[in-house]
């Protein structure tokens, strides 16, 4: 089964984690890898963090020359920000514990409830895990992910639908957003509704103020019969709908049309069934997203988020000491005024894993050339039921 740990907090040294379950034979593009980090950390509306940061893959084990083995793969990603936080979060040595201290809670971050779970007078033991720092290592674990998939044709994207009350409506096909995204500073597609993101980003910041959004993800060329209608945890939509909401800040998730099928009677909403034998087994819409009764359908994937704005704002909240009760206004960190550019690719790299890991369990497979036989026999089976490619 394939599985992660991410560990690390955002100012210490670095950040770890463990991708098990990774079969072998697998070559990896490093350069590839290192990309996909770096643009989770672009994006118009990032603070001061990431002019330090400049995300680079280091993998400790599981893989040799670029070729996996086999086993539990581990992966570093350096905080440069470290160099400049040694002295108040070395694991190792006695460290300052006054002048880093966070005790006025940010409402919408972890702090408050975090500082009484844990039993904290400072909630900076609570923010320097609870920070979306932690999403490299998610991105860098999905990069590989894509890389497996990469071998059976299967691609994604993610793109900005929306910042603030600034929406991008239109329906685009998977390679148009492809060949677009990368060009844009907010990863939407349309070059007019960019500048209107931009600007409303630009205004909310100038107000001290931050914003959300939504992001759109698409997976395209997956085959029919990942996940399972049998066990409510072998639903795919479930648990896609369990990593996405998993990540900071996102509010919600949508298959397909989302919310809007409570809107629309049921000829409207399912998709019919067609069948021809140049295109095989073929939805004639798909407004369900490629997902029925926990299955993929073998059309692409849709999938929304939503992200709430950045909880620290420079114009901060009213709010409380944890540790006084007194009142007083919420604490002001350096901070993103809108991370929903970073988020559709931390999003479309989370997708990945829940992707792969239902791929893995269909197929099944310890190496690649066995995968590639199960594989080859299932689409075989499949053809010989009317689905093609
Ligand atoms: C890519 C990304 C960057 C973020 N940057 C910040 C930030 O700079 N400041 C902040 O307060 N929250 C930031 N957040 C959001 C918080 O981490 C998040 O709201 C917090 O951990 C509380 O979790 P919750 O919103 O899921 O309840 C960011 C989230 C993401 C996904
Ligand atoms: C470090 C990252 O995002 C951070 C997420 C974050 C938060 O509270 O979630 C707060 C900020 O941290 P800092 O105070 O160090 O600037 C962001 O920069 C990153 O995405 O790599």
């Amino acid at each position: 089964m394939l599985r992660y740990l991410t560990s690390g907090e955002s100012h210490g040294k670095s950040l770890i984690s463990i991708l098990d379950g990774v079969p072998s034979n697998i070559e990896l593009n490093i350069e590839e890898l290192n990309n996909e980090l770096k643009k989770r950390q672009s994006g118009y509306g990032r603070g001061q963090r990431m002019k330090i940061e400049q995300d680079k893959i280091n993998i400790l084990g599981g893989v040799r020359g670029r070729i996996t083995l086999g086993g539990p793969i581990s992966i570093e990603i350096g905080n440069k920000d470290y160099e400049n936080w040694t002295e108040f979060m070395n694991p190792m040595k006695e460290i300052d514990r006054d002048t880093k201290r966070v005790s006025n809670a940010r409402p919408g971050h972890a702090d408050l409830v975090g500082s009484l779970k844990y039993d904290f007078d400072d909630a900076r033991n609570v923010l320097e895990r609870s920070s979306a720092r932690e999403t490299a290592s998610r991105v860098a674990i999905g990069a590989i992910c894509k890389q497996i998939l990469k071998n059976f044709n299967i691609d994604f994207v993610s793109h900005v639908v929306q910042i603030g009350s600034v929406k991008d409506e239109d329906l685009y096909e998977f390679d148009y957003i492809k060949e677009n995204v990368d060009n844009s500073d907010v990863r939407c597609v349309n070059k007019e509704i960019e500048k209107q993101m931009i600007e409303q980003i630009k205004i909310v910041k100038s107000k001290g103020d931050t914003i959300g959004g939504i992001v759109e993800i698409r997976v395209k060329n997956v085959i029919p019969g990942l996940g399972s209608y049998t066990q409510f945890d072998k639903k795919i939509d479930g648990e896609l709908a369990m990593h996405l909401m998993s990540i900071q800040a996102i509010k919600g998730v949508e298959v397909g049309i989302g919310f809007d099928v409570a809107s629309y009677m049921g000829s409207q909403v399912m998709d019919e069934i067609s069948y021809t034998k140049e295109k095989g087994i073929k939805r004639i819409t798909n407004r369900l997203g490629g997902i029925e009764g926990g299955m993929t359908t073998g059309e692409e994937i849709i999938i929304r988020c939503a992200m709430k704005p950045i909880p620290t704002l420079y114009k901060p909240l009213q709010s409380i000491n944890i540790n006084s009760l007194e009142k007083y206004e919420a604490s002001v960190e350096r901070s993103d005024s809108c991370a929903v550019p970073a988020c559709s690719v931390v999003c479309e790299n989370v997708v990945a894993f829940v992707i792969c890991k239902f791929f893995l369990d269909k197929i099944g497979g310890d190496n690649l050339y066995d995968i590639n036989k199960n594989y080859n026999s299932y689409i075989k089976r499949l053809g010989d039921r009317g689905w093609k490619r």
